[in-house]
């Protein structure tokens, strides 16, 4: 039965040992040379150092292509056009899967034809030494952003080719992603992987780990957010990890986002152990962008706007061609530039809006009912508390594709647009918390003059690529 605690030595090497195989560049990975190579960076590649001595929001985008000198000419045009702060490299969706066999044909496809035939960069067929020709080419931090249930061979390359970043967890990397991987087996997977980061913070090299906090994108309450940030952060400062960036996707509302936004450095700050540094990050909406880019603009707009306000340590912005997929680079560096003029605009501004405190206040008793449900289902290990709690219900995640969640419960905005829970399922929340969630709700049906249902929920998850906050009726 698996439990929080730290994987010994042993396993660690076993398992190293094991995903070797997976992939010939395996064999590349050298931990004591992985250290050396990581001392000889500059400071200004310390992916966590720069993220954590920053006094305003730093800006990251999302961005990969299949090929190396490609990659490199993306984020060197990110970094000089966008002014991005931070880098990313986005991995491929078969290396998500660990499909390294695809991933291959699909770079030698580039290769050949010198087509993006991959949705993202490939970092494992690329190996160690393509990965530290990245590192070397760009003068900036750069953090592995992917979707991978099984990282644990994507993060012994990435972390041996230089990368001091890592996006994703057993639960935000399960629930929202896939159907197939249970999550007792993505937990035990991202241990190894926590685990192999906590080795690498040991010997100085810390490398920073960012939960993916937008989950399933839609319309997710703030308090299951925020409590499957502070689960996965407990579970990677268990293996030593103490850098942690805790996620949070923009909802729309601005005084629900600020307020959730404040609460997740509160709560990260109390429930994470006090040697690990909690960071925030927070991302432009995930759901349904418009499909026009001046209204695209608007709503990454909003999102420098509340990020100026709230000062998250960092953004992850949007282009405003969200709604075609994968953006040009000359769009994603506009989504960087519009993201932030805003900021630089708002942030000197004393902005105080009503209500955030009190938003603020029940976000955080909402997190800590579902927080004393983990640990109370696991007796205290937060581990056996998720698995346990996900299985009843406890804990579940709104439109989530896994089966490791029941996905009963229903989100919809109530009348200014903040997000409220309509059908509860099982989740363990106080009743005078579900009857504040039904209150406001109600008022939002008697200014439409419907009755709460699910139709509410269908017109909320379109309503911004149709151009509002909230789904009301035509
Ligand atoms: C969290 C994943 C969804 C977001 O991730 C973006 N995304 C996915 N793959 C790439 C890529 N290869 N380059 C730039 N952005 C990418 C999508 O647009 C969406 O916003």
């Amino acid at each position: 039965m698996i439990r929080d605690e730290r994987i010994p030595a042993d396993q660690l090497r076993r398992i190293d040992e094991e995903i070797r195989s997976d992939w010939p560049t395996g064999d590349e990975v050298d931990f004591e040379e992985a250290i050396r190579y990581h001392e000889s960076l500059p400071d200004r590649k310390r992916f966590a150092d720069v993220l954590e001595s920053a006094d305003k929001p730093l800006l990251q985008p999302r961005a990969g292509v299949p090929r190396l000198e490609d990659q490199i000419e993306l984020l060197e045009y990110l970094h000089g056009e966008g002014k991005a702060d931070l880098l990313p490299t986005t991995i491929d969706s078969y290396t998500r899967d660990n499909e390294y066999e695809k991933a291959q044909e699909g770079l030698e496809n580039a290769r050949e034809t010198g087509e993006d035939t991959l949705n993202g960069f490939p970092a494992v067929n690329h190996g160690v030494e393509g990965c530290r020709k990245l590192i070397e080419a760009i003068d900036a931090p750069i953090e592995v952003r992917h979707g991978t249930p099984d990282a644990r061979l994507l993060a012994a390359i990435t972390f041996a080719g230089g990368f001091q970043s890592f996006e994703g967890g057993p639960i935000s990397y399960n629930i929202p992603y896939t159907k197939r991987h249970g999550l007792e087996e993505t937990i035990e997977r991202w241990q190894f992987v926590d685990r192999l980061a906590g080795a690498y913070t040991e010997r100085g090299v810390r490398i920073n780990r960012e939960p993916f906090g937008p989950l399933t994108g839609t319309l997710v309450p703030p308090s299951i957010a925020i409590a499957i940030m502070l689960i996965e952060g407990q579970l990677a400062a268990t293996q030593g990890v103490r850098s942690i960036t805790l996620g949070y996707g923009q909802v729309g509302n601005v005084v629900q986002d600020v307020a959730a936004l404040n609460a997740l450095q509160k709560l990260g700050d109390e429930f994470l152990p006090d040697e690990v540094v909690v960071t925030t990050v927070f991302h432009e909406w995930m759901g349904g962008f418009p499909p026009d880019e001046a209204r695209a603009n608007g709503v990454i707009g909003l999102g420098g706007m509340t990020a100026a306000i709230a000062q998250p340590d960092k953004v992850i912005t949007k282009s405003p061609q969200e709604f075609q997929g994968v953006p040009t680079k000359e769009a994603n560096a506009a989504g960087l530039r519009t993201t932030r003029q805003v900021i630089d605009m708002a942030i000197e501004q004393n902005i105080d809006i009503d209500g955030i405190q009190e938003e603020q206040d029940l976000i955080e008793r909402e997190t800590r009912c579902l927080m004393d449900t983990v640990l109370e289902h696991g007796d205290g290990d937060v581990v056996q508390g998720t698995l346990k709690a996900f299985e009843s219900g406890a804990l579940d995640v709104p439109f989530a594709p896994s089966d490791s969640a029941r996905g009963a419960v229903l989100p919809a905005r109530d009348d200014d647009g903040r997000v409220r829970i309509f059908e509860w399922g099982d989740l363990a929340m106080d009743d005078d918390i579900k009857e504040i969630h039904k209150a406001r709700l109600s008022r939002r049906a008697d200014t439409e003059g419907r009755d709460q249902s699910f139709r509410m929920v269908a017109d909320d998850v379109d309503a911004i690529s149709d151009g509002k906050l909230i789904g009301r009726p035509q």
